[in-house]
């Protein structure tokens, strides 16, 4: 090749990675070059060296070896060498080509197209079908909810779109018990964190219950949350760092924060979403805590008894939450005896409309409360009540012992079936557990609080275990908070509460989503005992054993302060007392219906929305585009699939896996589905969404790489005379200055794709990709390159020309996503500024803080970044695929 002169530059068609290389020799048929950014040499073959010739245009930008900046005005040439001469800041320059600086970017579509990169027509493909599919995520109604392994319940969905797609979302969830608030945090949590709305997340459980939590959000979620303990913290102790600070996502026990030192340290790390479970438990010290952690952040409060601790503790909970709202507690109580008439006015609203969402904000419970009952979601088992008066021989011994006898010829008789028993402490636990195995062999599993978390896991598990796993599970108080036992049907109360909302946690354990059977609630007493009246009681008085019952707090309050004496009091008077309780329960559960339950009713599930978001999820679940995209990724990438049944598929990295740390890709093999019903079934296996950890990165992998953003093909069209040529572009935009859109950042609209003849008319809407791509024809790598040699000049003339119309398209479209975004801020702003019309506590800052925020990204909004993602050169053929 005649061509070369010492001080040319030039790329490597093979090694683009190694920068702008520079001609040092020529002698013989070799030619050296050295590349100044990777400090590498090179000798070719003259003939036939890989290498394409760099080569500025009058009006391109490059920058000179010193790092200053100029825009090319004239070119002349000296001895094969090029001199540039520009405008630079401080005014005339010439720069020689061997002054050029080594950086320059090479990795563009464009560039790698005319340095002969030509890449394969299928990794082409995939990048724009990946864009689609990506787009098509990004618009989808239920975005958020896709990727969890649950059946599509409405009010959960319901729930984790409403409150997910909030700004730094401030809530009580208050579902009965049972109905899976543990699942809608999930749900939200996944919708945050999937948008970029939150990345740092806090989570505090009871120490009981938080490898349960931690489970349930790997098997459910696939979010792998650090369990923060004390042996953690001390590691961290030692060399004087905020263990709070170690890790995004932590799930800690509350006895931790319980600590003043831990609790300032985690209010110091910076959460976006805060999440409390079991918030009935939380004292003035611990409200004063988390308010302090989750300053203006988001907040999760989770109960399925929100005012089991009373009225001013449930205005605490509602409080710290939204301090604007709710600011004066007499004010809410007079608020509270409105809401009969609130209820009936919101009835006679379209359920979908504003104006409803204001009323309930301003004069109901506000949107701080969801709440949904059995009453309103059907599939729940019947409870059975099961009394049973022990025998007047068996009363005669022990009481307890009695009990346990009892409990034995319960078990033989039930056999196989698993059997929760619930007694109140731990002595108990252990003494029936001691008289179990030493009279009559039995091994039970126990539950208690003097039990390590690890030992309470493992006794959870031996019960779970249906084969070689223990019958009973004997537990004190402690099980009977958020566990999951729904695989039992059978729950004994050796003794019972006398709060009813503890027997309705009790039963919750089996009466939870997942339970397929009816429910036998045990109650074994002596014939006159005081266990006796209170199942009288619970049974007579409020239904407690049979129904869920809502109204405990509301009955504890009118009748709590009595009920000691009563149960010791004459037969006459406790069964008045009964009757009493009766006329109460009713009363209390008419006013409900009518005027909290309502309002939460409307407040926790609209059913026309949540079907919806249930109807799009399945629908996504059928279609067949993401296995057709998986499969061209996992082929792309070296990922080897095998089919195990149909429904499952076996994944392995083959020999040319090329995306190392790929999520939910183990060395061994792992097992896929992307079916929910297989996923529902398998645990071990995982489920494949579009909100997949894999699939998400799938989509970063292929747009990231510069694999497929540039190619070249043949068309064969007699209608067109041979040599004819088009330009396929592809401008895609980004939101630098928006960090907390999430992949909505990178692609906040569809590409723009422009087609352009050689005259550059656009003929996109003539010419669509699907129908193009019909009718284009491989061609080889070398004759690719040559295409593109001789069509270089006019290509770049194009390009340039066609930036106007791209930039105005993609203006326009982010413009509008831009609106969208803001529209919702302007939604909460304008929510703001009504309420502090009559609560002056709302800060004008706050509001203003808000306003700025919209500012900010109605600007980011207004210039987005453009670029070229892909282009492709396209020439036809002829009819008879004449070489071009
Ligand atoms: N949509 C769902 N699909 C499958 N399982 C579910 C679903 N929702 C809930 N479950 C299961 O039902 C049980 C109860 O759910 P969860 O623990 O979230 O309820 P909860 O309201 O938090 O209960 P508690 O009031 O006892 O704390 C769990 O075993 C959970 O895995």
């Amino acid at each position: 090749m005649s061509d070369f002169a010492i001080g040319q530059r030039w790329i490597s068609e093979t090694e683009i990675e190694l920068g702008l290389g520079l001609i040092t020799g020529i002698s013989g048929r070799q030619v050296s070059l050295l590349f100044p950014a990777s400090g590498e040499n090179r000798a070719y073959a003259s003939s036939e060296a890989p290498l394409t010739r760099y080569l500025l245009e009058i009006d391109d930008v490059s920058r000179h070896s010193d790092g200053w900046s100029f825009r090319v005005t004239d070119i002349e040439e000296t001895e094969g060498v090029l001199i540039y001469h520009g405008q630079a800041d401080d005014g005339a320059v010439k720069v020689p080509e061997t002054q050029l600086h080594y950086q320059v970017q090479l990795n563009s579509p464009v560039n790698r197209l005319l340095a002969g990169q030509i890449d394969r027509v299928s990794k082409y493909n995939l990048r724009q079908e990946t864009h689609q599919y990506l787009q098509k995520w990004l618009k989808h109604p239920a975005r958020g909810l896709l990727g969890a392994r649950i059946e599509l319940l409405p009010h959960q969905l319901y729930i984790g779109h409403n409150v997910g797609s909030r700004p730094a979302p401030r809530v009580l969830l208050a579902d009965e018990v049972g109905l899976g608030k543990t699942i809608e945090a999930g749900l939200i949590m996944q919708t945050q964190l999937i948008n970029g709305m939150a990345n740092r997340i806090l989570i505090q459980v009871p120490d009981s219950l938080l490898h349960q939590w931690m489970i349930e959000l790997r098997r459910r979620f696939s979010l792998y949350f650090s369990i923060l303990d004390n042996d953690y913290c001390e590691l961290y102790d030692e060399q004087e760092e905020n263990p709070f600070e170690q890790a995004q996502l932590v799930l800690c026990p509350s006895s931790l924060l319980h600590e003043p030192q831990r609790a300032a340290q985690a209010a110091t790390a910076g959460w976006d979403l805060v999440v409390i479970d079991e918030a009935h438990q939380l004292d003035t010290q611990d409200i004063q805590n988390i308010r302090e952690i989750a300053a203006n952040k988001g907040l999760l409060l989770l109960t399925a008894t929100p005012d089991q601790a009373g009225a001013d503790s449930h205005f605490a909970q509602l409080q710290l939450l939204d301090p604007e709202r709710f600011h004066d507690l007499q004010q809410f109580r007079e608020e509270q005896k409105k809401y009969r008439a609130i209820a009936d006015q919101a009835a006679t609203m379209d359920s979908d409309s504003p104006e409803i969402n204001q009323l309930l904000d301003e004069h109901g419970t506000g949107r701080v409360l969801m709440r949904n009952t059995r009453a309103h979601i059907k599939g729940f088992p019947q409870r059975r009540y099961q009394p049973h008066e022990l025998s007047p021989d068996e009363a005669e011994i022990d009481i307890f012992d009695s009990k346990i006898e009892w409990l034995q010829k319960l078990a033989k008789s039930v056999q196989p079936e698993k059997i929760l028993v619930i007694t109140h402490n731990q002595q108990q636990v252990e003494e029936a557990a001691a008289f179990m195995r030493v009279r009559f062999g039995r091994h039970c599993a126990l539950f208690h609080e003097g039990m390590t978390l690890v030992e309470r896991d493992r006794a959870a598990a031996f019960f779970a275990d249906q084969e070689d796993g223990a019958q009973l599970l004997i537990s004190s108080e402690i099980g009977g908070e958020g566990r999951n036992f729904q695989f039992a049907r059978h729950i004994v109360m050796l003794d019972l509460p006398t709060h009813p909302d503890r027997l309705e946690q009790r039963i919750g354990r089996l009466d939870r989503i997942g339970q397929s059977d009816h429910i036998d609630i045990h109650v074994p007493y002596a014939n006159g005992s005081r266990d006796q009246r209170l199942a009288l009681w619970y049974e007579q008085g409020m239904q407690a054993f049979t129904q869920p019952n809502a109204t405990g707090h509301r009955l504890m309050q009118l009748l709590g302060g009595q009920l000691e004496t009563k149960l010791t009091a004459s037969d006459s008077e406790f069964a008045e007392f009964v009757e009493n309780t009766r006329q109460h329960y009713e009363d209390v559960k008419a006013s409900m219906a009518e005027g909290r339950d309502r309002l939460l009713e409307l407040n926790s599930c609209r059913p026309e929305l949540a079907n919806k978001l249930q109807q799009a999820i399945a629908a996504t679940d059928g279609e067949s585009s993401l296995p057709t995209f998986m499969f061209a990724f996992w082929d792309q990438f070296g990922v080897e699939v095998e089919d195990k049944d149909g429904k499952r598929l076996i994944l392995k990295p083959g020999q040319h896996f090329a995306a190392n740390g790929l999520p939910g890709l183990d060395e061994e093999g792992s097992l896929v589905t992307f079916d929910r019903v297989t996923a529902l079934a398998y645990d071990d296996v995982q489920f494949l969404t579009w909100e997949h950890p894999q699939v998400q990165t799938a989509f970063e992998l292929v747009l990231n790489e510069s694999q497929g953003t540039s190619s070249v093909a043949i068309l064969k069209n007699s209608a067109l005379p041979t040599g004819h040529w088009f330009l396929e572009l592809i401008f895609s935009a980004s939101i630098p200055e928006a960090p907390t859109l999430g992949l909505q950042q990178l692609y906040p609209t569809a590409p723009v794709r422009l087609f352009l003849d050689s005259s550059g008319r656009n003929m996109d809407s003539k010419i669509t990709a699907q129908t193009l791509n019909k009718q284009l024809h491989f061609v080889n790598k070398k004759s690719g390159a040559q295409m593109v040699k001789a069509l270089r000049k006019p290509c770049q003339q194009l390009v340039k020309d066609s930036w106007p119309e791209a930039e105005n398209k993609l203006n326009q479209a982010c413009a509008v996503a831009g609106t969208d975004i803001c529209n919702q801020l302007e939604d909460e702003i304008r929510r703001m500024r009504t309420l502090r019309e009559r609560n002056p506590s709302i800060r004008e800052d706050e509001i203003q803080a808000l306003e700025q925020k919209k500012e900010n990204l109605e600007k980011a909004f207004a210039k987005p970044q453009l670029n070229i993602d892909s282009v492709r050169l396209v020439v036809n053929a002829g009819a008879d695929g004449a070489t071009v």
